[in-house]
């Protein structure tokens, strides 16, 4: 016996849970602070984000995801266990029915990397784990009908991976999954900064400097922000200025990798779908997906039209609620 039905994008950044019948409950950057002294978890989400790299020497801030896999199992599941019971809402019924988990995996992933998925949510209290590929999830969310016999490409790029597919009759027809999206968009802005100014930012930084003045693509107005960090001279904070110009320098090749990746499907993709995706366009998901100039880029670059989706970032989730009702949609039942 059942309880309720539970979707959950597992993000490398974020995580959203979403209940059938109530929408998305839930939507908390994935982390979690940790206790080493006696393994207790202090806090998961947001407060527990506050807490990275300014934790005291006894407590730990996690993130138990690294490029969309679990990279540390037992605070996943932990993690997963918190998102259950919240959902749950401590209910008297929710504590004897065990709930049906729906979960958004990386196109490609291993067979042990998905075993680690589905055992996580099994351990956290759930009756039965299946699996969706964040791109059908993603393509679903959009609105897009994926049983049709027309090809769509989504390209759902998020914070530890970014997974392009092809979907035509309810499946993946090809896909690919490459390690390059948010996260190595800071990294890269982390390398820029301190090659350029000798100065060393933290991944915050970096974040909101991609966010608040990042693109992929020359900005028609010049933006500047100050970013502030250790000079790696002297040892001592320092202030600089940075402008958008550099922070498009900075992401040239993470954001060239992107398109090569989309390039490459496109090139294996069956040429009775290629006249398809030419009129529909590419559909793009995922947090990284707004950043600046992306859509002018896959133009300049693959001559094709791009849409960045509405709320990008729930897409994926709003996917998996629509997949609880389409069981052939399910990778893993
Ligand atoms: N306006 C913006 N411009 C650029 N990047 C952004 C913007 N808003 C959010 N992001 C980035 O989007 C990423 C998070 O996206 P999302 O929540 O879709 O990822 P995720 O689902 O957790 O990751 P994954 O699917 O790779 O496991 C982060 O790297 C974040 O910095």
């Amino acid at each position: 016996m059942f309880g309720q039905d539970i979707g959950i994008d597992l993000g490398t950044s974020t995580v959203l849970v979403y209940v059938k019948g109530r929408g998305i409950i839930d939507r908390e950057p994935c982390v979690v602070a940790v206790d080493s002294g006696t393994d207790r978890i202090i806090a998961v989400g947001a407060e527990a984000q506050k807490m990275l790299g300014r934790t005291p020497g006894n407590i730990i801030a996690v993130k138990p995801l690294k490029d969309g896999v679990i990279s540390d199992y037992s605070t996943a599941e932990r993690m997963l266990k918190h998102f259950v019971q919240k959902s749950s809402g401590h209910s008297f019924i929710g504590a004897f029915i065990k709930p049906r988990m729906v979960v958004s995996v990386p196109s490609n992933i291993t067979e042990v990397e998905e075993r680690a998925v589905i055992d996580a949510g099994i351990q956290a209290g759930a009756g039965r784990v299946s699996l969706v590929e964040e791109p059908l999830a993603a393509a679903l969310g959009v609105g897009i009908n994926v049983e049709e016999a027309k090809g769509n490409v989504v390209v759902d790029i998020g914070g530890g991976t970014c997974d392009i597919a092809v979907i035509s009759l309810g499946g993946i027809v090809i896909s690919s999954s490459i390690k390059t999206a948010g996260d190595s968009f800071d990294d890269a802005i982390i390398r820029y900064i301190r090659k350029k100014y000798n100065v060393l930012i933290g991944e915050r930084t970096a974040e909101q400097l991609k966010i608040k003045i990042g693109c992929v693509y020359k900005r028609d107005k010049l933006l500047a922000m100050e970013a502030r960090g250790r000079s790696l001279v002297s040892g001592l904070p320092k202030t600089i200025q940075v402008s958008s110009d550099e922070i498009l320098d900075a992401l040239k090749e993470s954001a060239g990798a992107i398109v090569d990746a989309i390039r490459t499907l496109l090139e294996k993709t069956p040429p009775e779908l290629i006249g398809d995706i030419c009129r529909n366009g590419i559909v793009l998901t995922g947090g990284c997906s707004k950043i600046y100039g992306i859509t002018n880029l896959i133009w300049r670059e693959l001559n094709m039209k791009a849409k960045v989706a509405d709320d990008p970032e729930t897409c994926v989730v709003t996917g998996l609620g629509k997949a609880m009702d389409h069981p052939e949609l399910l990778k893993r039942k």
